[in-house]
């Protein structure tokens, strides 16, 4: 799936961003397909704003999200639906889970949202067997920590087709083994669907090899 912006600004970000310029907003991007892309910023500069207008949960811009080289707005609810389930996943910066279902749920029910199921039990079980979080899957996501559920949100987000995958921020609460356990489960995932990642953060690191940097 292409993605690309065009003079994309946030409303409400607009004056800020005049006066001190940005690498991404109001400028023409082509997200090349297949690439591990950074996007850089410090904190209050719009990372969260513009991962959801790249998934289209927000809609406070003026300039264009382009997607196969159609506005967002160009697309109908179903036809945006099946964008999400097929070409574009994401792990939400506040994760996002059903609070009322089991950890096992919440994946279960992304790893089916297409009619069948993308991953088997044992490839879902060997995802939460190596970011530890086995023992937290039959527990309500209410009840767990923010890292666990932050581990659950990325397992889920890998249950499913994509060509790109959105990441806010994605391992603010992991400790330095399991981040380095989910950036590589992350860039296997992305390899095998031959898809390219965006992920914001504050700052430098090395989880992946990061093939193209912008700074917000
Ligand atoms: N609807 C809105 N009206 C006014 N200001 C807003 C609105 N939404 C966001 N902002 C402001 O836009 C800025 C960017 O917010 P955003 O959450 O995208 O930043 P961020 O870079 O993801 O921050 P963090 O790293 O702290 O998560 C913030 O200063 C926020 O207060």
């Amino acid at each position: 799936m292409q993605l690309a912006i065009q003079q994309l600004l946030p409303v409400p970000l607009k004056e800020k961003i005049s006066q001190q310029g940005s690498g991404v907003w109001n400028n023409e991007i082509q997200f090349e397909e297949g690439k591990f892309i950074k996007i850089k910023a410090p904190s209050g500069t719009g990372k969260t704003t513009l991962i959801h207008y790249l998934y289209n949960t927000r809609y406070d811009y003026t300039g264009k999200v382009l997607v196969n080289g159609n506005p967002w707005q160009d697309y109908n609810a179903s036809q945006v639906a099946q964008l999400r389930q097929q070409e574009l996943s994401i792990i939400f910066q506040d994760l996002r889970l059903f609070e009322q279902l089991t950890a096992l749920e919440n994946i279960q029910l992304k790893n089916c949202m297409s009619g069948k199921a993308y991953c088997t039990d044992a490839e879902i079980d060997s995802m939460a067997n190596q970011l530890q979080v086995s023992h937290v899957l039959q527990q309500s996501a209410a009840t767990l920590s923010y890292g666990e559920r932050q581990r659950i949100a990325i397992i889920r987000a890998l249950t499913q087709p994509f060509s790109w995958l959105l990441m806010d921020e994605p391992f603010s609460h992991l400790d330095e083994n399991n981040t380095r356990k989910a950036a590589q489960l992350i860039a296997d995932a992305c390899k095998k669907r031959n898809a390219g990642f965006i992920l914001t953060d504050l700052d430098d690191d090395q989880h992946f090899e990061y093939q193209l940097e912008y700074q917000l």
